[in-house]
């Protein structure tokens, strides 16, 4: 990056400066304060140098990448074009921080540099610059909020994305250890009984062994259906581990929660599996463990406790309820 001229010495005008659009082209006071402001050439792919110095820039001619910067953790990288007239540093050059984004020319350019002293001196002396800054800076205001929240939304989808078993569709472990804890707070706070389920297909392995892996996967979709189809929509479904699961009941009684076990063990036995020819493969059957919080409880013991009783069910032979 060189100096080659001045603004006074050049053939620009005033009226190529978006800045400046609208303003009297004969006002002698901005004439005399650009008249000094010294013009860079870059040739393609130069940055602009002390570009975080707090200074205007203005593009005569050519192109300028300016990149955001993500130290701050406000921008994301993200990177703009600039055409000949716009500017960048304004903002800076305002609040007297450090411009963070970085720049550089993306062919051969020409930047007017204007000093801060120099830009505060033409706001005093020209109110359409100052009106043209605040339009500016208003609809960089605007741009930005509109990134932040599709940032958040993306964010979200994301989120709740990761939540979700890829598998069975039902809620993942990241998702229980996000919201179990606070389920138990919630029951613990409001006195009401949190149920919770644990449940294993019986011998899996060995359906696995004897029909292949693919249709394993057939049978956690087939058992994972089981659940979701037989639940309120207060209840909550996840696929705990490989064939684990659990089931969550807000605000239901042991009694209850035990005929809702009963009846996922009835209509896990009923489930049919299909396999890929789409014939029908053996029925699959699973074990539960049932729990309900107690007072004295957090979330680690209530699934200690539902998986003990998950335990002896396996142990009573599988196939079956134990609370
Ligand atoms: N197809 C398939 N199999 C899985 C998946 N995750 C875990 N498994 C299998 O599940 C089986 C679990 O086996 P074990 O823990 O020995 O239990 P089990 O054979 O079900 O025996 P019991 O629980 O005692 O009735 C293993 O063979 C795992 O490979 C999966 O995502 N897909």
């Amino acid at each position: 990056m060189k100096e080659i001229s001045t603004f006074g010495s050049s053939s620009y005008r005033i009226s190529d400066l978006q800045l400046l659009r609208n303003s009297d082209e004969d006002d002698a006071a901005i004439a005399r304060l650009l008249a000094r402001c010294p013009i860079m050439l870059l040739d393609a792919g130069d940055a602009v140098t002390e570009s975080n110095r707090a200074r205007l820039y203005i593009l005569l001619r050519g192109t300028l990448s300016v990149t955001n910067d993500t130290r701050t953790g406000m921008a994301d990288g993200t990177v703009s074009k600039i055409l000949p007239g716009e500017s960048v540093g304004e903002q800076s050059v305002l609040d007297e921080e450090a411009n963070l984004a970085s720049i550089s020319a993306l062919e051969e350019s020409e930047v007017l540099v204007v000093e801060a002293d120099i830009v505060w001196q033409l706001i005093d002396e020209s109110n359409v610059l100052a009106r043209n800054l605040l339009r500016l800076l208003s609809f960089r205001i605007r741009a930005a909020n509109a990134q932040l929240r599709r940032r958040q939304k993306l964010g979200e989808f994301y989120r709740q994305l990761s939540m979700v078993d890829g598998l069975t569709g039902l809620c993942n472990r990241a998702w229980l250890n996000d919201l179990l804890p606070t389920m138990v707070a919630t029951a613990h706070a409001s006195s009401s009984p949190l149920a919770l389920i644990m449940i294993d297909l019986d011998h899996f392995k060995q359906f696995n062994d004897s029909h292949g892996h693919q249709a394993g996967d057939e049978a956690l979709r087939a058992a994972a259906q089981v659940l979701s189809g037989a639940l309120r929509p207060t209840d909550f479904a996840v696929r705990y581990g490989g064939e684990e699961m659990m089931v969550l009941l807000p605000d239901t009684s042991d009694k209850v929660a035990l005929s809702v076990a009963e009846r996922l063990c009835e209509r896990m036995r009923q489930a049919k599996v299909f396999a890929d020819m789409r014939q029908p493969l053996p029925h699959i059957t699973a074990s539960f463990g049932v729990a309900v919080l107690r007072p004295d409880q957090n979330e680690h013991d209530l699934i200690a406790t539902a998986d003990a009783a998950l335990y002896r069910a396996k142990e009573l032979g599988r196939n079956q309820v134990v609370a």
